[in-house]
């Protein structure tokens, strides 16, 4: 069987789940479909999620009635049974008229995690009208984590088992991406744009013939076009460079997915849904590496520089310190450097994490930063495409290994 994952874009209209229920029918044969919310409902839910725990009822019920009327807009336009579309919305209404319960990331993740919930209604009811009856499987009760909110892990035992025993190999199944369970039966979710893992880990656990990942894009390509206008298709991946490429920043796979297909030797695909009979690219297990540079631009950093207050090095001790501060503030490092005396890392400027972040860090060092700097990444890069990228930036700080160099840069004023 196949697993194809749909994301928000693919999903954002009407025309959307139309355009996805063609691509099952001519090529989705006793397939698997993960789906994550449509369009930027998760960023819809994120704000929601803040009005409630701030206790704005306001702002609250403003924004659970836009989200509402964004869905409602698009199952007007469609045809099918949407009875559970609307149970759902009664049950986060009930949810939002009952105090805060548990920590934030907790509240978090039982309210974000209905986006993927109300698309796969949505998608299931649409489907089975359509003649493609889809089994609507719930994937918190198949993906199993633990109770990191936010960012669960998986528990693969317990996860393989309830996959095999709930889905079935042949039809066609739908489910959520970005959501799981713990023990107890509390919603998790996976980490922002997770939904390729939940793909790569249903994959594996079903032992799928392939993963298609369907998306705005024709593929993999060298660069992000948002932000680059001359980018090439890159046709064959080997796993390596996809998790590096995903690893530094390229949003079109999320970085855990590689992991769980490469152990299984299982195809990735990365196709346009705009253009469902291209090839788009294949990321698998190949000889050949690539040889034309990729570039990744991660805007939105901040650079941290880190001294010790005791002007000691920066050695274990203090390493083990650092590193523990920032498992604890539950920040990642996107690339880090030291001197003696001196240690600095970029990280997503994340305004709920960093300022956290900082507090922490000043118990035992003396903190500078530096906000609004560019990390960009080049892989198989050359001094010509070093030289492509830096015009009217500052260059901060340089990183070099074999075939990777990272520059951080600031834009000049
Ligand atoms: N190397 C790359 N190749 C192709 N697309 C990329 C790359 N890096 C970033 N992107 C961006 O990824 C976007 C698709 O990801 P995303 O918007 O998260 O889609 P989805 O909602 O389907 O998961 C593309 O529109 C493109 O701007
Ligand atoms: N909806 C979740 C999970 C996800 O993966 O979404 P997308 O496939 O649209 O990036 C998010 O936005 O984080």
């Amino acid at each position: 069987m196949k697993v194809f994952k749909f994301g928000g874009a693919s999903v954002k209209d009407a025309a959307g789940v139309r355009n996805l229920a063609e691509i099952v029918r001519s090529q989705g044969h006793n397939v698997l479909i993960v789906v994550s919310a449509m369009g930027k409902t998760t960023n819809a839910l994120e704000d929601l999620v803040r009005a409630f725990v701030d206790k704005q009822t306001e702002a609250c019920q403003h924004q659970f009635d836009t989200i509402q009327t964004y869905h409602n807009t698009i199952i007007n336009e469609l045809t099918g049974d949407f009875s559970l579309v609307h149970q759902t919305f009664a049950q986060l209404e009930s949810y939002l008229s009952q105090p805060v319960k548990g920590i934030y990331d907790e509240v978090y993740d039982q309210i974000v995690s209905l986006g993927e919930v109300l698309s796969t209604q949505i998608i299931a009811a649409y489907l089975t009208q359509a003649g493609l009856n889809a089994q609507w499987l719930d994937a918190r009760q198949l993906i199993r984590t633990d109770t990191t909110f936010r960012e669960g892990r998986v528990d693969w035992d317990t996860t393989a088992r309830q996959i095999k025993e709930a889905v079935n190999k042949s039809g066609v199944s739908i489910t959520q991406g970005f959501i799981g369970q713990t023990e107890d039966k509390r919603t998790t979710t996976l980490g922002r744009e997770g939904s390729d893992y939940t793909a790569a880990i249903f994959a594996f656990c079903l032992n799928a013939e392939s993963v298609t990942i369907w998306k705005d894009v024709p593929g993999v390509l060298n660069a992000d076009p948002k932000w680059f206008d001359d980018t090439v298709l890159l046709e064959r991946l080997t796993y390596q460079d996809a998790i590096e490429l995903a690893y530094y920043g390229a949003t079109v796979i999320h970085p855990k997915t590689i992991k769980p297909l490469q152990n299984k030797g299982i195809p990735l695909y990365v196709r346009s849904f705009l253009k469902p009979d291209a090839p788009g690219t294949v990321i698998g297990n190949y000889e050949r590496h690539l040889t034309i540079p990729s570039f990744i631009f991660k805007v939105n950093q901040v650079l941290i520089s880190l001294h010790p207050n005791d002007f000691s090095f920066i050695a274990e001790d203090n390493l083990s310190r650092i590193f523990g501060r920032f498992a604890q503030a539950g920040v990642k490092i996107n690339l880090m450097q030291n001197t003696a005396i001196s240690f600095s890392v970029v990280v997503d400027n994340n305004p709920d994490r960093v300022p956290a972040l900082l507090n922490l860090l000043k118990q035992d060092f003396r903190v500078t930063y530096n906000s609004d700097v560019e990390l960009i990444t080049i892989r198989y890069y050359d001094q010509g495409t070093i030289d492509r990228v830096i015009p009217n930036k500052k260059l901060l700080l340089e990183q070099k290994s074999r075939y990777t160099v990272q520059l951080v840069v600031k834009e000049l004023s």
